[in-house]
C-alpha cells in the first residue's frame, strides 16, 4: 500500500509499505478522508512540536475516517463495509488515569501522527475496533473525519460546564474555536461571541451563527457592551496567543469559568492570580478529549453542527505537499485529503 511520509520539514515522500494485518481486537480500515490539523502543519514546517521530534520518517494525519475492509477474529461490533471515524489516541488502558476514565491523560497513549506513532496518510490503517465509531448513512466519511476537532470542542464545553442560557466568548476562530462555538450553542448557550483578528474568520463565525464577532483589539469593550459590563459566563481561549490568554480575565464575569485549549508556543503568558481569587474564577485546561466520539457522531447525524462548512479545499494524497502549503495560509480554516477514492 502507499503511504506519504514526512522525511524532513517541508518534504513528503511516497513509499510502499506492507498492508497491515489487524490483530484480533482490530479492524483494517481503508482510509477515506483525513483532515489537515494545525499540528500536522507544525510538524511539516518545523519537524517538531516541543519535545516531540520527527526523528524518522513519519506518517502525518490524525483526523481520519474510512471503511472497514477486514475485522480481527475477536471483533464483534463492526463488519466489513461499515464506515467509521477513527479516534486517533489509544491509551494503555491500565494506568491510574485510564483506570479513572481520564484516558486522555494517559502518559502511554499511542496517538496517530505524534512521533514515533504513524498517522493516517496511508491507504490502510489497522486500529482497535473500540476506537472506531460507525457512521450512520446521514454522516459522510468527510464529515466523519472531522469528528476529531469536533471532539476537542465537545471536551472544551464539558470542561467549561457550558449550559443553558450561558454567554460564551471564544477567542480564536480556527476550526477549534468555530467548533467550540457550535457545540456551546448546541449545549444551550444563548450568547456566543467570537474574537479573531482575521476578517474572513469573523465573517465565517457570523455566518455560522455567532451573535457578536469582534477584532481582539476591541474585545474588552465589545464584551462589556454585550453583557452590561458584567462579563461572560465562560471564556474559551482557542488561539494560543499570549495576549488572548492574558485577556481572558478581562472578559469573564466574577464567578465565571475560563477554559484554555489554545497552545501557546511558549509558556510566557501569565494570569493575574489576585484577580482569580478575588473574582473566584475557575480556570481549566482542556487536553484532547475522552468519550466524545459518540456525541460527535450524534451531533453530526442530527445536523446540530456543520463540519463540512469549515472545509476550504479537498486534495488527493498525490498532492499532499501543495495541500499543506494551502493549509499554511492564515485565511484557511480546514483542508481535507482524500486518501482513497470515495466509493
Ligand atoms: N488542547 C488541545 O487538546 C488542543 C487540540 C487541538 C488544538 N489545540 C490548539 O488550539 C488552538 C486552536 O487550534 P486551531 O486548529 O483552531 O488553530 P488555528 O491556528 O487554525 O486558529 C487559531 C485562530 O486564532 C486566531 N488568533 C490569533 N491571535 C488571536 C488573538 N489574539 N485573539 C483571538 N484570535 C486570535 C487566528 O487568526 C486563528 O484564526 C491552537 O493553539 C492549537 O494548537 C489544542
Ligand atoms: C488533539 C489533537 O487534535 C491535537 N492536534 C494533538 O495532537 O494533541
Amino acid at each position: 500500500m502507499q503511504v506519504a511520509v514526512l522525511t524532513e520539514p517541508g518534504e513528503f515522500e511516497y513509499r510502499e509499505r506492507d498492508r497491515p494485518v489487524p490483530d484480533a481486537d482490530e479492524v483494517l480500515v481503508r482510509v477515506g478522508e483525513v483532515g489537515i490539523c494545525g499540528s500536522d502543519v507544525h510538524y511539516y514546517e518545523h519537524g517538531r512540536i516541543g519535545d516531540y521530534v520527527v526523528e524518522s520518517p513519519l506518517v502525518l494525519g490524525h483526523e481520519a475516517a474510512g471503511e472497514v475492509v477486514e475485522t480481527g477474529r475477536g471483533v464483534t461490533g463492526l463488519a466489513s463495509g461499515d464506515r467509521v471515524a477513527m479516534e486517533p489516541g489509544v491509551p494503555c488502558r491500565r494506568c491510574a488515569y485510564c483506570s479513572r476514565g481520564e484516558y486522555n491523560l494517559c502518559p502511554d497513549v499511542t496517538f496517530m501522527a505524534t512521533p514515533p506513532d504513524d498517522g493516517a496518510f496511508a491507504e490502510y490503517v489497522a486500529w482497535p475496533a473500540d476506537y472506531c465509531y460507525r457512521l450512520p448513512e446521514s454522516v459522510s466519511t468527510r464529515e466523519g473525519s472531522l469528528c476529531e476537532p469536533l471532539s476537542v470542542g465537545i471536551h472544551v464545553c464539558r470542561r467549561g460546564a457550558v449550559g443553558l442560557g450561558d454567554s460564551v466568548l471564544v477567542t480564536g476562530a480556527g476550526p477549534i474555536g468555530l467548533l467550540v462555538a457550535d457545540v456551546a450553542r448546541a449545549a444551550g448557550a444563548t450568547d456566543v461571541l467570537v474574537a479573531d483578528p482575521v476578517d474572513r474568520k469573523r465573517d465565517l463565525a457570523s455566518a455560522r451563527g455567532a451573535d457578536v464577532t469582534v477584532d481582539p483589539a476591541d474585545l474588552t469593550e465589545a464584551v462589556a457592551a454585550h453583557t452590561d459590563g458584567l462579563g461572560v459566563d465562560v471564556v474559551v481561549e482557542a488561539s494560543g496567543a499570549p495576549s488572548a490568554i492574558e485577556g481572558t480575565l478581562d472578559c469573564v464575569r466574577r464567578g465565571g469559568r475560563v477554559v484554555l485549549v489554545g497552545l501557546a508556543s511558549e509558556s510566557t503568558a501569565s494570569l493575574d492570580t489576585l484577580a482569580l481569587v478575588d473574582d473566584e474564577i475557575d480556570v481549566r485546561g482542556s487536553f484532547r478529549y475522552r468519550d466524545t466520539y459518540p456525541a460527535a457522531v450524534s451531533l453530526l447525524a442530527d445536523g446540530s453542527v456543520d463540519v463540512a462548512g469549515l472545509v476550504d479545499f479537498e486534495a488527493s494524497l498525490a498532492d499532499l505537499g501543495s495541500a499543506f502549503e494551502r493549509a499554511r495560509d492564515p485565511e484557511t480554516v480546514k483542508g481535507l485529503v482524500e486518501v482513497t477514492t470515495r466509493r
